[in-house]
């Protein structure tokens, strides 16, 4: 496997495997250069840097007064919230994870997940990016918290990840699914998850009921250079790789007041219409799927 070079944030050179296809080459350069303060200046909040969206009930007491000059300090703390709540929805689908249980994160972005998942569970996380500077990113936060023992980030496909056949308890996909083929996704969590081990995903996807993905879907996926698939699709990639849903939940209208919120902010990126307007005509659907490996 060819390879190309990359310096990390403390200076050492290391090497990482080049993409698998000129698409996966786009999304690695796509999140090497990625830098949004919507993101950034949540992380700051308190270290957990995601790339995820939100769900729950604004907290307007603790937003406070619009006019006073220390809200959007405070709103930019509540879309960080809603973003952890997040994950911590995702995590409570993981079923019981012992100490000596490894997780494996599939597109963990910068870490902020297994951050969480490692102090929640106590165990080992693993984690695959396409983007050297994510991966970089995951584990120097890791180094800082002094948990790289527990918490590792690699530059790594999803598709083909190095763990064992049947080395998982559980495993996820948060908001990552919707760059890789769904049936060569389900086969590598069966194939790593270990009989009665658990895969979750939280994803954005096109709703059949509307027909075809909406004009909205089609924005957001340009936007992102992402491909969302449908509900159906995510259904019938897990019944053909061993993975029985356990739970289905629609988080589309725990998820809307996280995006009127953050269309009101200093931190909007323009995408906020098109998931406003998708979740609200019903052609896009805020999905967390929990499935067993059987
Ligand atoms: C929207 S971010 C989500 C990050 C993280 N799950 C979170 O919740 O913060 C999408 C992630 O998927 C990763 N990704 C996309 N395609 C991938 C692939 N084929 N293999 C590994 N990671 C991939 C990207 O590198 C990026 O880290
Ligand atoms: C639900 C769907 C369709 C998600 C697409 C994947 C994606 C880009 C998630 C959020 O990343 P981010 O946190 O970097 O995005 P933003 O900068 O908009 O906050
Ligand atoms: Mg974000």
């Amino acid at each position: 496997m060819t390879s190309t070079e990359f310096t990390t944030a403390d200076g050492t050179c290391t090497f990482v495997p080049a993409p698998t296809t000129p698409y996966q080459g786009d999304i690695a350069r796509y999140w090497n250069n990625e830098a949004r303060p919507v993101n950034l200046r949540l992380g700051d909040v308190d270290g957990l840097y995601h790339h995820h969206y939100g769900v729950g009930e604004i907290d307007r007491a603790a937003l406070g007064d619009p006019a006073d000059s220390a809200y959007e300090k405070k709103l930019i703390a509540e879309l960080h919230r809603l973003e952890s709540a997040q994950a911590d929805i995702l995590f409570d689908s993981l079923g019981a994870i012992g100490r000596d249980d490894l997780l494996v994160d599939a597109g963990c972005g910068r870490g902020g997940s297994m951050v969480m998942a490692h102090q929640r569970f106590g165990c080992k996380v693993e984690g695959v990016t396409l983007s050297a500077k994510q991966a970089d990113f995951a584990n120097g936060r890791a180094k800082e918290l002094g948990i790289e023992g527990h918490v590792q980030a690699r530059v790594c496909n999803m598709l083909d990840t190095p763990f064992e056949t049947g080395q998982a308890a559980g495993s996820w996909n948060n908001e990552s699914s919707m760059y890789v083929d769904l049936h060569d996704l389900m086969a590598e969590h069966a194939r790593i998850l270990g009989v009665g081990g658990r895969y979750v995903t939280i994803t954005g996807c096109w709703n059949p009921k509307y027909g075809q993905p909406s004009k909205w879907v089609s924005q957001i996926n340009a936007h992102f250079e992402c491909n969302i698939h449908s509900r159906r699709e995510y259904l019938r990639a897990m019944a053909d790789n061993r993975l029985v849903p356990n739970a289905i939940v629609d988080l589309t209208a725990a998820t809307l007041p996280y995006w009127e919120l953050r269309a009101t902010s200093s931190l909007v990126t323009g995408i906020e219409e098109a998931f406003i307007e998708s979740y609200k005509d019903g052609s896009f659907q805020y999905l967390l799927i929990a499935a067993d490996r059987v």
